[in-house]
């Protein structure tokens, strides 16, 4: 009998789904036992992905706890937001261990979730228990635990560009101003005009200005941090490219600081994470250089003039921002090494 952990997914044939299963099916220690529909059940995955052709032969299960049960030890949720608030307690209450990949856990408050996601919060008991899955800066609450939700996109490059400097306490909390764009694979598998190649290709837009449901969650995570309620300009944009993320974060210092000792922060803060590349002097990250990968790369820079510090922090939206990031996490939560079924180069070019 497999000594493996064996995961089931649900929500398998959207993106985050499909890149789970391209990192758990080469990982050491965990076996896909079910990949999992709402409206598929019963056809192949290879329907849906004929990549998958004669690699994942199993058909798509229907969401039923009992079977889940039976089949697995953990459950991925990879699933639209409004489904993991109302499916996730039934797993936990069957035993299974989750990790969410979607917002349902993420913030603590349940009138600050209703506002932004425009969902039924969650049952606050079970929100309380979620950990968030920041695996570089909440990496210790997440060994043992059973609810782990994992941080959106561009959270996880935003927050890993800010919290060397916002722990140190040299950044003024209120001068936060993050400009963020994405390919459109964050946008998920779903058809719409949004993501139409004619409205996409050659073209480039800001969207959700001042309403993006990243917006609390980047302050919650920062907040924690600092120990001072923080608030920040949050702006979104599409890039007609499929994978990637790049988030440029301005941010004033309380003080003066030379680049080699704003590095050496960077570089002790993420001391031992091989997950996190601080970029040398003058290089800056660019997405393709993360393409298909668990890294975030950051580079940094101090305007003397203006006293102002530039962020730049790329990652892969699907792979650090969501499979990879839940795949970390899961190492995190067993026990295991963290780059387990990770270790592998970006694909370039
Ligand atoms: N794409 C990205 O870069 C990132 C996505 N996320 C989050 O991960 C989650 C999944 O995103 P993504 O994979 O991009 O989205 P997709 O739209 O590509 O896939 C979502 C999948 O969820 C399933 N689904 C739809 N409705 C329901 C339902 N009512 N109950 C159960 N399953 C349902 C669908 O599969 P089926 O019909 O077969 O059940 C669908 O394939 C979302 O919450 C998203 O916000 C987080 C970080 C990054
Ligand atoms: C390009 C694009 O549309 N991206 C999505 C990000 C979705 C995501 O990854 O985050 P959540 O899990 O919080 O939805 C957006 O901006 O809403």
């Amino acid at each position: 009998m497999s000594t493996k952990l064996r995961a089931a997914i649900i929500g398998a044939t959207g993106y985050g789904g499909v890149e789970l299963i391209r990192l758990l099916l080469t990982h050491p220690h965990v076996e896909i036992t079910s990949v999992i529909s709402s409206s598929n059940a019963g056809a192949p995955i290879a329907d849906s992905y004929p990549h998958l052709n004669q690699i994942v032969q199993d058909t798509l299960d229907a969401i039923d706890v009992g079977l889940i049960k039976d089949k697995a030890d953990v459950v991925f949720l990879a699933t639209p937001h409004g489904v993991a608030g109302e499916l996730a307690p039934k797993l936990l209450e069957a035993g299974l261990k989750v990790v969410d990949l979607s917002g349902d856990f993420r913030l603590k408050s349940g009138e600050v979730y209703e506002k932004w996601y425009k969902h039924k919060p969650a049952d606050p008991a079970y929100v309380a228990k979620a950990v968030y899955g920041l695996s570089e800066v909440f990496g210790e609450e997440v060994k043992g635990s059973e609810l782990i939700s994992n941080p959106g996109c561009f959270p996880t490059a935003t927050l890993l560009g800010l919290m060397p400097i916002v722990k140190k306490g040299w950044a003024e909390l209120g001068s936060i101003i993050v400009d963020a764009k994405s390919g459109v694979s964050g946008a998920g598998r779903g058809l719409g005009l949004g993501v139409h190649f004619s409205e996409i290709n050659e073209n480039f837009l800001a969207y959700k200005v001042n309403k993006h449901q990243h917006t609390p969650e980047i302050e919650q995570a920062l907040s924690r941090v600092a120990g001072e309620e923080v608030m920040i300009t949050f702006t979104t944009h599409l890039v007609p490219m499929t994978r990637g993320i790049l988030s440029t974060i301005y941010v004033n210092l309380k003080e003066k600081h030379t680049e080699d000792e704003l590095i050496k922060l960077y570089r002790h803060y993420y001391e031992g994470r091989q997950f996190v590349r601080i970029r040398d002097k003058g290089k800056w990250p660019a997405t393709k250089e993360v393409w298909g990968s668990n890294y975030c790369d950051i580079g940094i820079s101090f305007d003397e003039r203006t006293g102002r510090l530039t962020i730049i922090s790329v990652i892969d939206n699907i792979v650090k921002g969501a499979g990879g990031q839940a795949v970390q996490n899961l190492n995190l939560m067993m026990g295991w090494d963290e780059a387990a079924g990770l270790a592998f180069t970006p694909v370039y070019p």
